[in-house]
């Protein structure tokens, strides 16, 4: 891949930020009504595509809907990166997610240090066969935090890019010509967030990565596409499917390279503003640090590799290279994943998908006990004895293989622990005594987990506590 092209690049001049007067877009971001009805569509009049109207207002208060540009956390003019350790990152948002970012309690918090006792856990150097990569500089423990980052620039995803397009193009635009004048618009847009960038920044921009060169989407625009992690916060209303709306560039955590079987996992954090990833398993001396592109990673190796087609590379991780093991056994995970997800309903003594609401035709719970029979006298008790039973075995079963595949990092996991923990509770709220001391293995196996890997503050952790109070204060048990 051409690396340094971007140098020609007449959008790269001085560096400007102007931290604390912000550039709005003037009009519809997206009005290109005149240019479609040119016959031949867009192609023909490139040039002509409107840049992005913007204009310099030192008002802070923005309508819900404007898009505007802006440093956060906002900075003093000229401010350099020496001055500002932690950074801050170029944004093209709405007035509503401005709000939201700034108004979350405590913002914007200080980064915290890995470790201050010890160095630096990583360094970016050459990776084989995948242009550079994050590695470990020092053994890492399972839970340690390697690094937390504030992002360059935030952008939207492109979903938002797309649900924005979708509203503000003319109708009768093909697929094709939405596509390039999108790509076009974004392409505009990025070069007067560039040029607000801190020098440093800039530098380290033009070196990321690009798999995006030959798609029409610009070289800023095709690095942001290539280096950007989802911001799991600050929502837009009109973004379909209520996917994540804003999309982070970062200097450092945008070299860390995709596993299958990744050793870190990543979460927003709000107050701080910053992306923060953890080591999912004991990471040595020169490993290579990675995470996860995608979802599903219990899915056939097939099915993972077509979902990182759009990265232009072909995975070579312990799962992809061995299909013929990973595949049977990410199969019966994912078998056990959904056994577990059922539970027990003592009125209709039957197990049931709590997404489907149907039930499971698994002949008779397990376990022993007058709740067996299917029509027995309903006995809540029994039947909670019995789910807690039914949960633990395919839970545990499911850990094990997971540590076997490697997947001890992912959500999955942590959704098994919580299983487990929750059978042995069942049982042993029955009176089965002697499970008192798996109980408390399983439950510190969890928090610990949990301690870890949900320490970050974002609408996840704000959603779970909400349910969580209001569970309480409807007197259930959290
Ligand atoms: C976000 S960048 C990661 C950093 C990048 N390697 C660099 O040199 O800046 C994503 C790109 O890295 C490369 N990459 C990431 N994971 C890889 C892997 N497992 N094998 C080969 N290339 C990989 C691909 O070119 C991909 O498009």
């Amino acid at each position: 891949m051409k690396r340094g092209f971007l140098n020609k690049h007449n959008a790269f001049g001085k560096a400007s930020t102007q931290p604390n007067s912000v550039i709005k877009h003037e009009g519809p971001l997206f009005d290109l009504s005149a240019l479609s009805k040119e016959v031949g569509g867009l192609q023909k009049v490139m040039d002509a595509f409107a840049s992005p109207k913007v204009i310099e207002t030192k008002s802070l208060d923005h309508p819900e809907d404007a898009w505007i540009l802006t440093a956060l956390p906002s900075q003093a003019k000229d401010a350099t990166l020496a001055d500002v350790p932690d950074g801050w990152a170029e944004c093209f948002i709405t007035g509503r997610a401005k709000r939201a970012i700034t108004s979350v309690p405590g913002f914007p918090e200080a980064l915290p240090l890995p470790d201050p006792a010890r160095p630096k856990p990583y360094e970016i150097v050459k990776s084989p066969g995948k242009g550079t990569g994050m590695f470990a500089t020092r053994n890492i423990e399972w839970g340690e935090l390697i690094i937390a980052e504030r992002p360059m620039l935030v952008i939207p995803a492109i979903s938002q890019v797309e649900a924005m397009a979708a509203k503000g193009f003319a109708k009768n635009y093909t697929l094709a010509q939405l596509r390039q004048a999108q790509m076009k618009e974004m392409e505009s847009t990025m070069e007067i967030l560039f040029n607000r960038m801190e020098r440093e920044y800039q530098e380290a921009y033009k070196k990321l990565w690009n798999c995006h060169e030959n798609d029409g989407s610009g070289p800023l625009f095709g690095i942001a596409r290539t280096n950007g992690f989802v911001i799991d916060d600050y929502n837009e209303p009109n973004n379909p499917g209520d996917r994540p709306s804003y999309s982070g560039i970062f200097k450092d955590c945008s070299r860390i390279n995709h596993s299958c079987r990744p050793n870190a996992d990543r979460a927003w954090d709000s107050p701080t503003f910053s992306l923060q990833f953890r080591a999912c398993k004991p990471i040595k001396k020169g490993e290579e640090i990675t995470i996860t592109y995608i979802e599903g990673l219990t899915e056939p190796t097939s099915n993972r590799q077509n979902q990182l087609t759009s990265y232009a590379f072909t995975c070579t991780c312990e799962a992809c290279s061995n299909p013929e093991i990973s595949d049977p056994r990410s199969k019966e995970i994912k078998e056990l994943l959904v056994l577990t997800a059922f539970t027990f309903n003592p009125m209709k003594m039957a197990w049931m998908n709590p997404r489907t609401g149907k039930e499971l035709n698994l002949g008779e719970p397990a376990g022993k006990g007058k709740g067996k029979g299917k029509k027995d006298m309903i006995d809540l008790d029994v039947a909670a004895t019995e789910s807690g039973h039914n949960m633990i075995e395919p839970a545990l079963k499911g850990l094990k293989l997971m540590e076997e595949e490697g997947l001890h990092g992912s959500s999955e996991y942590e959704y098994l622990l919580k299983k487990v923990s929750q059978g042995y509770l069942s049982v042993l709220e029955m009176g089965f005594k002697e499970k008192d001391q798996e109980l408390e293995k399983w439950v510190k196996k969890y928090e610990t987990y949990q301690k870890y890997f949900k320490s970050a503050r974002n609408a996840e952790s704000r959603r779970e506590e909400n349910e969580k109070n209001k569970s309480t204060r409807n007197g259930v048990d959290a």
